[in-house]
């Protein structure tokens, strides 16, 4: 079901093309190039595969790690969070454990419970995202834009061109 069809979760509405999102992650590369070597990345799959991507192409990181964990359901509801995939135990071993040494990403943070799961993994890693929500900043180490909580972030991913009609015509059919 599209965001279209169905009720989203947000009244407002934020979305991003692919030139935002790209330029987005590549600041967050910037900001997280201050902090240190990572030796690895830990993904948020799915929506984190595309920050990691561009993030461990700037900061020349080769270890790339999932964790997979789904909520949201046709972009209408957040259900039971299931853990679909754990990490590996040799990237929450390295540096030490815990997660040392570890950059964690996702694309956005909203009421963090997602976060809250992985930060449990991996208590010693860094958690970057590209967006946050005010619920869920809390639980973010580094981020580089924040939305209002009732706006619904719209990635390049999940969208497609679509004819507008004109300002005119809108809400008077
Ligand atoms: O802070 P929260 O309220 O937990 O929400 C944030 C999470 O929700 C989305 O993932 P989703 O569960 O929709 O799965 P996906 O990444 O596979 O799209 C998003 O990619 C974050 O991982
Ligand atoms: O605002 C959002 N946009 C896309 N996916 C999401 N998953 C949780 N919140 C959001
Ligand atoms: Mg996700």
């Amino acid at each position: 079901m599209s965001p279209q069809e169905a009720q989203p979760l947000a009244p407002k509405a934020f979305p991003v093309s692919w030139d935002q999102f790209h330029r987005d992650a590549r600041a967050l590369a910037w900001r997280l190039a201050g902090h240190g070597e990572w030796k690895a990345i830990v993904c948020i799959t799915r929506g984190g595969l595309v920050p990691a991507a561009i993030v461990a192409r700037e900061l020349n990181i080769r270890i790339i790690e999932t964790v997979g964990i789904a909520s949201y359901h046709d972009y209408t509801s957040q259900g039971e969070l299931q853990v679909i995939k754990e990490v590996s135990r040799e990237v929450v071993a390295l540096e030490g454990g815990e997660g040392a040494g570890v950059l964690i990403i996702d694309d956005l943070v909203d009421t963090g419970k997602t976060a809250r799961i992985v930060r449990d993994m991996l208590p010693k890693a860094h958690f970057a995202t590209v967006y946050a929500k005010p619920k869920g900043r809390p639980l973010v180490d580094t981020f580089i834009t924040e939305v209002s909580q009732d706006t619904w972030i719209y990635f390049p991913w999940d969208m497609g061109f679509a004819f507008q009609p004109p300002i005119s015509r809108q809400g008077n059919d």
